[in-house]
């Protein structure tokens, strides 16, 4: 699993690496988690061993994996290859099922076709004891910027007065922005105060798999008493009930349930409420009736900020100027940041030498040359006009004759897919557009490309395009 193709020594010598950490962890590690979490790992070694590529069946597996056990991974296999190795995790891909929307389906059709593709793990169980909370994750290691403010006080308000004020609280915000981090430390921050609190924190394909197997060992009952008795449900990614009909149902009557005896509900998702696609009405409706706050991407001053206390966390120092540096250049995510903190540390660690910003730009080679290839909307309008042979200004214009409105939807549906920037920001770039109709359009494109192959091909070939 080898890319390239490297002499088969040498490929061997890499495959061994991964087989070598993999071995040690089962020696460290209880059998019944390493046979969960690690065993079912598929990974490649590439760039000459200097990354270890993981494929993780699901997300909910990829958080725990990153929290649980990624430190200790890393550290293995650079301790067996003598130098830095950078372990990136990634989802595995998956099989799309075609599913018979229009066939009535039987409860237990239903519910099974509700099993995420890969089976989440039989353990943990919720059981009112095992919180599930990562302890690292708390209000003191947050950052605190105007990008999460609003939404890191709401928190301390729910931790601070349970049951009250924003019930429920509703945390959106785009990949890697800091929205678990948050729910954690809520979860913490009362832990800490009131050690006796029932909380648990599970992300949303985990409460399928809940569902399902309470479905099917017909312990419906149990299910209600662990969900329906929480004093405090954290619960990550929503976004993936869509099309969940039977979770929706469940997590409708926990959520009932919850709310009226004053428990409190957090839940994240990657848009707000009313952008969430094939959810019921009832549920987005109850999701918006406490508070709903976002969490944006931070700015330049909190990246900085971030990077230098994720550096002391690691008890290193990182000059403000290598920071700023840094900042300047990983602009998308809190996670990406993290990343190229860990190579900095890494490279320094291993060359012993002194964080600079020669070090950092030399450690971070890889990542700024794609940077540098990042694509933008202007971009994405220029090559889909051309290639649908309609004017660029059409981008931007009023104008709604089909030939002219369906590329501009292609151009917002890849602005969505290919770009960081948000609906409203989108929205604006194609001549002060709402966030809505930039909504529509993706939503269309998205369920055409489905069905229709040419329309698939032709995304194809401008994503090809875009991405050089
Ligand atoms: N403001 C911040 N201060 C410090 N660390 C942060 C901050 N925001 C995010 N992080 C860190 O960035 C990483 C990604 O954050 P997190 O997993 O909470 O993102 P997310 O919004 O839940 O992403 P996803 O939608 O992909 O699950 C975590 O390691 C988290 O601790």
């Amino acid at each position: 699993m080898i890319e390239g193709t490297p002499p088969a020594s040498h490929a061997e010598a890499q495959a061994d690496l991964w087989d070598a950490c993999v071995e040690r962890l089962a020696q460290e590690m209880p059998e019944q988690q390493f046979n969960t979490w690690i065993r079912p790992l598929a990974a490649r070694v590439i760039d000459g061993g200097e990354r270890v590529q993981v494929a993780v069946a699901n997300r909910f597996k990829m958080d725990w994996i990153r929290a649980q056990y990624a430190g200790r991974l890393t550290a293995l296999l650079e301790e067996l290859a003598g130098r830095p190795v950078a372990l990136e995790l990634a989802l595995a891909p998956r099989e799309s099922p075609a599913r018979q929307a229009s066939t009535p389906r039987s409860l237990q059709d239903q519910v099974l076709a509700e099993l995420p593709e890969v089976a989440a793990p039989a353990e943990p169980v919720a059981d009112g004891q095992k919180h599930r909370l990562n302890t690292a994750l708390t209000f003191a290691t947050l950052v605190e910027g105007s990008a999460n403010r609003m939404a890191r006080a709401a928190a301390m308000h729910v931790a601070g007065s349970l049951g009250q004020l924003y019930n429920p609280l509703f945390i959106y915000g785009g990949v890697g922005l800091g929205k678990t981090h948050l729910v954690h430390a809520i979860g913490n921050q009362l832990l800490a105060d009131k050690p006796h609190a029932k909380i648990l924190y599970i992300h949303a394909e985990q409460f399928v798999s809940d569902v399902v197997k309470s479905y099917q060992r017909k312990t419906f009952d149990e299910f209600k008493a662990r969900y329906h008795s929480l004093d405090l449900l954290l619960i990550d990614d929503v976004q993936f009930f869509a099309n969940k009909e039977r979770t929706q149902e469940e997590f409708f009557n926990a959520f009932e349930a919850l709310l009226a005896k004053k428990s409190h509900i957090v839940m994240t998702s990657d848009t707000y409420p009313k952008g969430l696609v094939d959810i019921h009405e009832r549920l987005v409706s109850r999701f918006d009736s406490g508070l709903t706050v976002a969490i944006e991407p931070p700015e330049l001053e909190m990246r900085v900020a971030i990077l230098i206390n994720k550096a002391e966390v690691e008890h290193t120092t990182m000059p403000e100027e290598v920071a700023f540096f840094v900042a300047k250049n990983v602009r998308s995510n809190v996670r990406e940041l993290e990343g190229a903190l860990r190579k900095i540390l890494a490279y320094s660690r291993f060359n012993q030498k002194e964080i600079s910003i020669q070090l950092a730009r030399e450690a971070l080679r890889d990542l700024l040359s794609i940077q540098n290839r990042q694509i933008s909307v202007e971009n994405i309008q220029k090559t889909v006009a051309d290639y649908y042979k309609i004017k660029v200004a059409d981008m931007y214009s009023k104008k709604r004759p089909a030939s002219i409105a369906r590329p501009r939807q292609i151009a917002m549906f890849l602005a969505k897919e290919l770009t960081q920037k948000s609906l409203p920001e989108i929205g604006e770039l194609f001549g002060g557009r709402d966030h809505t109709t930039v909504l529509h359009a993706v939503r269309k494109i998205a369920a055409e490309r489905a069905q229709l192959t040419e329309l698939n091909q032709q995304l194809h070939v401008l994503e090809q395009t875009l991405k050089g």
